[in-house]
Formats: C-alpha cells, structure tokens, sequence
C-alpha cells in the first residue's frame, strides 16, 4: 500500500476487495505493510469498504484486457481472488448466473494473469464443496459432492487451479471456508450487504430493529436440536489467514494448498439466536420455517491442516465475540448510510 512494500514483496491484485470478506483481506494486507489494488465491479461491494491505503479499480474479474492492463500497470505478482456471487439458494434458483459468475469469470481471470506471468493465487473456496459431509469434522480429502450449484461452482474452478498449476509456474491455495461471521475488532469494517442472508448478519438485522422476526429454516435436520450446524469463523481471523497463506505460496513456489478455514466446533441456528440475545439483550421473534432449499445438516471443519500448513492460531473462535463485533458493526450501519 504506499511506501512501505518491501522490495521483495509483489503488489497484490485483490478481487472482491470491496465485498464483506475481501475488504477485511485488504485491512490485514494494509496492516502488515502490502501494497493492495482492488478489483470490484461493486455488483454487491461498496466503494467505501475499500481501505483508502489501497487502490481501487471498478471492473469485473471477467474482463481480460481490464485484468492484463491492472496487472501490468501496478506490477501485480500475486491475486487474493474473492469477486463471485455466494448465495447459496440463489445458486439453486440461478444456476447458470453461479457458473458464469464464479467458474467462468474465474477462467478469463486466469487465462488473463497466466498470460501476464503471475506467480501466485489465493482463491475462496467453499465448505459447500463438501455436500453432506459422511463424517464430522469434514476433512480436505473427505468425497466432494456438492448439493447445490454454489458448491459445484467452486470446485469446478479449484479443479481448474490444479490443471494450471500443473503446466504454468504458478501456484495456489484454495481456503475452503466455513461460515464466515463478525466484523474487524477496531470497527473499520464488516459486513454491509444488501439483502444478506447469512444467518448471524440476519440476527443482528433483527436485534437491532431492522427485522420484524428470524425465520428457522428446518428443525427437522439430524443434529442435537433439529438445527442447521455451521462452523462460524470470525472473518478477522480469516484475513489473518489468507495473509499467512499468501507468504506461504511466495516462499515456495512449487507448492499448493487446499485447507479447510474454520475452527472445527459447530453451532446450531438455536445456539447462533442464543447468543445474539445474550450479547444484544434483546428477545428475538423466531419463526420455525421449513427447510431452505440447498442446505446440508450439519459442515464442521477439520482444522489440523491449516493449523499444519500455516503459523496460523485462531484468536477469535468465541461465538458472542463473533457476534459481538457483528452487532457492533450493524448498529455502525444503522447511524451510517452503508
Ligand atoms: N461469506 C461466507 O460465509 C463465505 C463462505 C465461503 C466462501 N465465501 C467466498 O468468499 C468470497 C467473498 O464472499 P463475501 O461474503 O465477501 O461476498 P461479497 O458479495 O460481500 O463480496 C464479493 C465481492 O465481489 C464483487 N464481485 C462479484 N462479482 C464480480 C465480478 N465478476 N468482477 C468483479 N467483482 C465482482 C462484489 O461486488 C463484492 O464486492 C466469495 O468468493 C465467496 O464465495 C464466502
Ligand atoms: O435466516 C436464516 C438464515 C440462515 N438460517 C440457517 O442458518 C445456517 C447458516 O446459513 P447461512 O448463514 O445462510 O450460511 P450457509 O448457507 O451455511 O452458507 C454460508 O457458508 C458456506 C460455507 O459453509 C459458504 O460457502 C456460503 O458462501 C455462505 O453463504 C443454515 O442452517 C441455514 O438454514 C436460518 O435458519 N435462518
């Protein structure tokens, strides 16, 4: 980001930097001294996430002569790809938008960085590549069977990763996600977007008046309480990683990674709404609802490999922490306009 980009360091193409996740990546890359240029087309990003220590480019990821220009112009060595769409049951509805989106976009991103010799990729994979894990915690060589197109986006393009990784002198990490949640603890960022489905921004919407009740999509799932289980990550922790990841990928060049990114204990939706109540102090209106269409039971991450692979600690695992910095950022939101 300004001066203080050591030498030996590439500048760093981040996609969806604009977006919840990748504008964390792109704090934590500021804070450790990176020089960042962000590339966001803003379809669910705000300009205003963006750190103003980076530099932000408006495009799309799929517009190769846009990408090659970028790169070349900021001599970008190494990409933090984020830009896709990630709603899981919109994938459901719209398949074809999830393909052309997240596996297609990502092929021309590809094709236009091989062409223009980066070395290194980071990619945000999914727990949705897993389906219906056979056993919890879900481990990276577990079967992949996605069940909804979200998931089969994702691992189509981690597919594609290996095959260029194969030929090109290029490598990558693929950081399949769990569920990822909070918000920076210094308050400079979270999550804004618009319409958001995610269950813990959901519960923070409601805490703070912004929702009249939280439905429950299925109590019927065989899990403890009846609830969906999720693996929820504190999206700090989550930028820590990927800035460990990328030294990773830069200090040895021939080799990729696939690592599970979560901290291998599940919560139920019950658990989740327990815990905005207790950190808010306020009683949620929750429906009981059927089941969301795409929606495996339970997905727990094995976390023995990251936690190999990378001097990476988590520092933020406790739930009314995640939720807590959520909250906090939400009521940010209200007195804010984004
Ligand atoms: N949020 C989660 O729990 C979760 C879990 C697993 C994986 N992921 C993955 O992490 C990544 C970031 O997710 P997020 O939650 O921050 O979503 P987000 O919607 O907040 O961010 C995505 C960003 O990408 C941008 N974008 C989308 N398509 C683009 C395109 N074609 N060209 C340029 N920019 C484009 C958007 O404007 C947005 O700023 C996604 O790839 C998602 O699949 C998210
Ligand atoms: O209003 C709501 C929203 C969600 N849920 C449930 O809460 C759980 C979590 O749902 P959500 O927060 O929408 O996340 P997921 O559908 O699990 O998907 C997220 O987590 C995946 C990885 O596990 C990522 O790949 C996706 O991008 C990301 O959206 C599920 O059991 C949902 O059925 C509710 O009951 N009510």
């Amino acid at each position: 980001m300004t001066d203080t980009n050591p030498t030996d360091r590439p500048t760093v193409l981040v996609t969806g930097g604009a977006g919840y996740i990748g504008s964390h990546a792109v704090l934590a890359l500021g804070d450790a001294g990176w020089r960042v240029v962000v590339l966001d087309n803003l379809v669910t990003g705000f300009r205003e996430a963006v750190d103003p220590r980076a530099t932000f480019v408006e495009g799309a990821i799929e517009d190769m002569a846009l990408v090659a220009q970028v790169i070349a112009e900021h001599g970008i060595g190494a990409i933090m790809h984020f830009a896709g769409s990630v709603v899981v049951p919109e994938s459901v509805s719209d398949p074809l938008k999830y393909y052309r989106n997240n596996t297609a976009a990502t092929r021309n991103l590809l094709e236009a960085a091989i062409g223009a010799g980066v070395r290194h990729l980071l990619f945000s994979s999914t727990a949705a590549t897993y389906g219906i894990p056979q056993a919890i915690p879900v481990a990276e060589d577990a079967p992949k069977v996605p069940i909804n197109p979200y998931g089969m986006s994702k691992l189509m393009t981690e597919a594609m990763l290996a095959d260029v990784a194969f030929t090109h002198p290029f490598n990558y990490g693929a950081l399949r996600y769990f569920n990822v949640a909070g918000a920076d603890p210094q308050g400079r960022a979270g999550q804004s977007t618009a319409g958001a489905t995610h269950l813990i921004k959901i519960a923070c919407e409601a805490a703070c008046g912004k929702r009249a009740h939280v439905s429950v999509y299925g109590s019927d799932y065989a899990t403890a309480d009846g609830t969906g289980v999720r693996d929820y990550i504190h999206v700090a922790d989550l930028a820590a990683a990927h800035v460990l990841a990328l030294e990773a990928l830069i200090a040895s060049p021939e080799e990729s990674f696939t690592l599970n990114c979560g901290y291998g204990r599940g919560f139920s939706v019950l658990e989740v709404l327990d815990s905005v109540e207790r950190v808010s102090g306020v009683t949620l209106d929750r429906r009981m609802e059927p089941r969301r269409a795409g929606d495996p039971d339970a997905l727990v991450a094995d976390n023995r490999a990251i936690l190999a692979r990378l001097p990476w600690r988590p520092a933020l695992a406790d739930l009314d922490t995640i939720v807590g910095h959520a909250l906090g950022w939400e009521r940010q939101l209200r007195r804010n306009s984004f």
